[in-house]
């Protein structure tokens, strides 16, 4: 506002003071500052009551917030109570929930229990602790004789581990149809005794889509625990949601399985071995192909290119679902085509079993100059700590790698050779180890260029499932070291980046 010339400054006041009011006091005018700034332990010193108080609830947190490192008087007193320092604060209490069932139950695992369907494996797995590696011996060793009277009392409904020193069984609990790039599959859940983890089998097998196996067909690969009847009560539909049918199902095709007992799995295999072994159909039908795949969040989920495990869980599926050339045993009969069979066992060990926190602190090792291995060892991790027990136990139920008994031999995806040597300890009969050549390598090493089996369509994409091959220096240092400090066997062709 321009004052008038003739206008005085009281005049000016007045006038302003009729368009914008009177100035509001402010807290100085009310309130002028008369003293230093406050010391707030001496306050909080002078409200609090009774020689009960001491020092030391200063130190212990006593005044909420006078040991916050925050610049001295600025605390906020607003917070403050003004309670008895006698009474015991509120707290709230969270309510924790356990998952587990008290201990005694799980002792009271009895042999007199398992004639009793459905009693045993399914309370005693869903109700696994969380912390494995503190409770598997314990939990191990005290149930050790019970579990495994147990298992041998009722074969139909679990499969053990035959290591008398760690006994544990798996029981597939869910199973069901999966469309994927390379066909369908069928996904399995498996709960076991020794973790809390829910370890999958991907089946390819879609044999099973067109009928019962004949004699010469290889028998379906089909879980053992999963087509037994669990409980008296159990209902068709309980069963067919379970995924304990037969067929492909559709809202006009709805048959349960029949129990092992009924149908004999078992009998269905030695069937088909005897059949192979009259007219020699074992010996040119290959045994399924199966991998032992660990989980990879990184690889498989996120895409990334540190690792192959994305491409690597996408090419074991792919090659799996090759369709399989049988030559003909006469003359007479053209050579014929069966649907690819076998399966990836799906273990829930992250990191080569150090856990996903780990492993992505391993990453900024690497990124620091470390390669996996040594990376594992500064975070005092083995460099490979996974266990192919929970894997073998599963195949078992699936009736792979286990001729002698009820099951087939397998072929093996893979370059580790730690892997091999796990599966034939545990008594897995493993016929034929087949490499798995990353596919970055076989599109840029001219000497794999050639393979007849590269796929055009795989060039280059994301590592994820149906995606492509990549490259990149994480990818290369990482195939790199698992050649060089890990044993893999895989020819290396490319030159160390860093020389
Ligand atoms: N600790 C750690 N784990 C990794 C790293 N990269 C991938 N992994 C994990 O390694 C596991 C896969 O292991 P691989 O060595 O690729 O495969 P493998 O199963 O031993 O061998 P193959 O059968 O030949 O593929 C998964 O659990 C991944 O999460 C890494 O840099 N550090």
């Amino acid at each position: 506002m321009h004052s008038s010339p003739s206008s005085s400054p009281d005049t000016d006041t007045a006038l302003l003071d009729l368009l914008t009011g009177p100035a509001r006091p402010t807290a100085k005018t009310i309130l002028p500052r008369r003293d230093a700034a406050l010391d707030p332990l001496l306050i909080a010193a002078a409200f609090a009551s009774g020689p009960h108080v001491t020092r030391n609830h200063y130190q212990h947190d006593f005044f909420p917030g006078v040991m916050l490192p925050q610049p001295e008087g600025s605390w906020d007193w607003t917070k403050f109570t003004g309670e008895d320092a006698s009474e015991e604060p509120q707290r709230k209490r969270l309510t924790y929930v356990s998952r587990q069932a008290p201990r005694r139950q799980r002792m009271e695992l009895d042999v007199s229990q398992s004639g009793k369907e459905n009693s045993g494996l399914l309370s005693l797995a869903e109700n696994i602790p969380t912390s494995p590696k503190k409770r598997r011996s314990s939990l191990a060793q005290a149930t050790g004789d019970r579990l495994r009277n147990k298992v041998s009392a009722s074969p139909q409904n679990t499969t053990a581990v035959q290591d008398a020193s760690s006994p544990f069984q798996v029981k597939c609990m869910a199973r069901t149809r999966i469309p994927t790039p390379h066909g369908p599959v069928f996904l399995h859940l498996y709960h076991n005794s020794r973790d809390s983890k829910e370890h999958m089998a991907i089946v390819v097998d879609p044999a099973q889509f067109s009928g019962p196996s004949s004699p010469d067909t290889p028998p379906h690969i089909r879980s053992q625990t999963l087509d037994a009847i669990w409980s008296k009560d159990e209902t068709d539909v309980d069963r067919i949601t379970r995924g304990a049918y037969v067929g492909r199902l559709s809202p006009m095709s709805q048959q349960p399985s029949k129990s092992p007992v009924d149908c004999d799995h078992s009998r269905t295999r030695d069937q088909s071995a005897n059949t192979h072994q009259v007219i020699g159909l074992s010996d040119i039908i290959p045994s399924p192909l199966i991998r032992i795949h660990s989980e990879c969040f990184t690889g498989e989920t996120v895409g990334s290119m540190r690792c192959d495990c994305g491409e690597q869980l996408d090419e074991a599926i792919r090659l799996i679902s090759q369709p399989i050339s049988i030559p003909s045993l006469s003359s007479s009969k053209p050579t014929r085509t069966i649907p690819g069979r076998g399966a990836v066992i799906y273990l829930r060990q992250e990191g080569r079993g150090i856990g996903l926190l780990s492993k992505i602190r391993a990453y900024n090792l690497q990124d620091l100059g470390h390669d996996t291995v040594t990376a594992n060892l500064m975070l005092g991790h083995k460099a490979d700590e996974r266990g192919y027990e929970i894997a073998c136990a599963i195949l078992r139920d699936l009736g792979l790698g286990n001729p002698d008994g009820a099951g087939e031999s397998v072929r093996v995806l893979t370059n580790n050779p730690d892997k091999v040597e796990a599966l034939e300890r545990e008594g897995i009969h493993v016929v034929e180890r087949v490499p798995m050549i990353p596919r970055s390598w076989k599109t840029r090493n001219p000497l794999l260029m050639a393979l007849p089996e590269l796929d055009e369509g795989h060039v280059a994409g994301a590592t994820i499932i149906g995606g492509k091959a990549v490259h990149g220096e994480d990818l290369d240092k990482y195939l790199r070291t698992k050649v060089l400090k890990m044993g893999h066997m895989l020819p290396l062709w490319m030159e160390d980046p860093e020389r």
